[in-house]
This record gives structure tokens, sequence and C-alpha cells, in this order.
């Protein structure tokens, strides 16, 4: 399931039946960001893929930082990184090119080969079309670096006292498993019947939005709270606040899955992955990585914290300062 470079990599869903220790939240961006890569830019090669990660690790840092851009601050390391990301990629998009034209890439391997054969058609009819790779570049990136920031999400369904593991969700994993032959992969069938595992998450995304929000531009003039927005003013909204109020979560530190049962909360209530026109487009991506990985742990093991009051720090979004490790405990037998 992982691939192999020098310090990546990490035998973690073998199996044998020892214990593991794994800290969840290094694991789990190195694996979100190992899925990204290879499946957006069709990158497997341990090196190539070390080469993207740090780069994007010191970009991340810089998305939310004070903008001072002189040597030594985070945003100033943000924006070297982006450029080696930029040059990466574009090394990356240059040798793809090679490869399609020479027949050995195929466009259907990865969203990169993919964005390549249908610009170059666009390109044929229409002047509007992205044209350069410096533009594929930045949207790849952007996807990439969005999905890098939201790796600490699996983490949290651990570490939060309040969302210790219910009963229902190992049983409907479990359910699934049973239905399947050694080694057959999950299907849209299998996420599809993922539904109460899927509320589990919405409410983690609930309780631990895993971004700051976004931005919006008032179009007309309006009245909030008692405050004139006046149109034209930017507005930043933030899931953290929506997602705890409570006229529409009654009781909104309670941890309750129950509540996405049904209609679910009222439109733009709920926000973890925006709202509108700009919604985030990698909602679905995200709810079936969610949703697989879960699968994966949960049929194949039990856990515990090993630092059970570990102190969580704001930078800028909750993390566990040692990294949320735990023990990974094989069930005696494989599903
Ligand atoms: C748990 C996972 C994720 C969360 C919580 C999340 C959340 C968000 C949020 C809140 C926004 C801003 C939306 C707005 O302006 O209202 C956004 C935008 C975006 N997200 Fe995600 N996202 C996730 C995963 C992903 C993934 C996997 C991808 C790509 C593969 C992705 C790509 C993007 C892009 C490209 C935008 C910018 C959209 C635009 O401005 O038009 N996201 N995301």
């Amino acid at each position: 399931m992982f691939w192999g470079g020098k310090t990546w990599f990490i035998g973690f869903l073998g199996s044998n039946h020892e214990m593991l220790t794994v800290e969840v939240c290094p694991f789990v961006a190195k694996y979100t960001f190992a899925l990204a890569v290879k499946l957006l830019l069709g990158v497997r090669d341990g090196t190539e893929l070390e080469k993207l990660a740090k780069p994007f690790v010191e970009a991340a840092g810089g998305i939310i930082a004070v903008p001072i851009n002189i040597p030594g601050t985070r945003f100033n390391r943000g924006v070297k990184a982006s450029e080696k990301i930029r040059e990466v990629i574009n090394g990356i998009i240059a040798q793809r090119r090679k490869d399609l034209a020479d027949g050995t890439a195929d466009p259907s391997q990865n969203l990169l080969s993919h964005m390549i054969v249908e610009v170059g058609k666009r390109n044929e009819d229409t002047t509007n079309a992205p044209t350069t790779d410096g533009d594929m570049a930045s949207a790849l990136a952007r996807a990439a670096n969005r999905w890098l920031r939201h790796h600490q999400h699996h983490g949290r369904v651990h570490y939060d006292d309040a969302c210790r593991l219910p009963r229902c969700l190992p049983r409907e994993q479990m359910e699934i498993a049973k239905g399947k032959s050694e080694g057959e992969l999950l299907n849209w069938d299998d996420l599809r019947k993922m539904k109460y595992s899927w509320n589990v998450a919405c409410e983690v995304l609930r309780m631990r939005p895993p971004t700051v929000g976004a931005f919006r531009v008032a179009k007309t003039d309006f009245t909030y709270g008692g405050f004139t927005i006046p149109k034209g003013w930017k507005l930043h909204y933030l899931p953290h606040y929506t997602q705890r109020n409570h006229e529409f979560f009654p009781n909104p530190e309670k941890f309750d899955p129950s509540r996405f049962e049904g209609a679910g909360p009222a439109p733009y209530t709920f926000v973890p992955f925006g709202g509108g026109a700009r919604m985030c487009p990698g909602n679905e991506y995200a709810r079936a990585e969610i949703l697989v990985f879960m699968y994966n742990i949960v049929t194949r093991y039990n856990w515990e914290r090993m630092i059970p009051d570990e102190k969580v720090v704001i930078d800028p979004l909750p993390r566990p300062v040692h990294g949320l490790p735990i023990k990974l405990i094989p069930h005696k037998t494989e599903p």
C-alpha cells in the first residue's frame, strides 16, 4: 500500500500480527501526500516524492503567515518553497509531454496526463483554456497543497477524547469486509454503504474543521448581527464558529454523529468544504480517501493512545504536540 522511499517507508498495514507503534500525524501526512502526488501527478518513485515533500511542507507553513517577505520569515520560506515546487512540477510536465508523445505514457493514467492531453486539444480550438505549464503546475500545486493541509483530519478521530470510535463504526466496516474475498478492493458501492462511518467523519469535520475558512466579497450592502456590511467588503467565514452555532447544532460540544442522519444539517451550516460556487472541488475525493483509510485501519487494528492527555497546540490549526503516537494492535484474525 505504501511506497518504499528512503525515509518514508513504514511497514504499517501489513498482515503480520505484531503490535506496531505509529505517530499518526506525520504518518498520515505522508500517506495523504503520497496518494495525492501519485494520483494527480503519477509520481510513484520515492526520490521524486521526497523532492516535492519538503517544499510542500514549507509552502503549507507559509500560507497562513504574516506576509512579510524577508529572509528568515515563515512567509519567505513558503514563497521560496512554492518556486521550488513549480520548478519540480514543470520538469515532470515536460517529461510527461515527451512520454505521451513517445507513447510510453497513457492519458488515463493520472490527472496530469489527462490535463496535458485535454489542454492540448482545447488549444486547437480556443484561446481561453489554461495554456502554460505554469497554469497547470499552479492548479495541481493548489490542489495537492490543500490536500496536504488537511492531512490531520484522520488523526483527529483518535486524539480527541470526545471522538472515541463509536461501536457502530467498526461493525459497519466489518460487515463490508465480510463480503469481500481475499485481496478484493473496495468499490463505490462499498463506500455508499459506509453511512455511519461518514456520519462519524462529518461530526469530526464539524467539531474540528481542518481549515480556517475562506474569503468572500459582499455583492450588496447587508446587515448581519447588527453590523452593516457594505457592498465590496471582503469577509472571512470560519467553519469553526458556524458549526458550533447552538441554533443549528444543539449542544455543539457533544460528539454526536446522529446529527447527520436523515436530511442532516440545514444548508450552509455545515461548511468544512465551504459552500457555493467556490466550494472545495476535492470534497468527494477527500470523502473516498477518508472512508478507505478508515476501512483499512478499523478492519485490521485496534489502537491505544500512548500519551492519553497529549497537549494540542494551535499552529495555526490544532496539532497534538507529539504527533499522536498510538499502539496498533492487529485483530487476531484478518477479515
Ligand atoms: C478533508 C479534506 C478537505 C477539506 C476539509 C477541504 C476544505 C476546503 C475549503 C473550506 C475550501 C474553501 C472553499 C470556499 O472558498 O468556500 C477548499 C477549497 C479548495 N480545495 Fe479543498 N478540502 C479538502 C480536500 C481537498 C482535496 C483532496 C483537494 C484536491 C485534490 C482539494 C482542493 C481544493 C481546491 C483546488 C480549492 C480551491 C477552490 C476554489 O477556490 O475554487 N481539497 N477546500
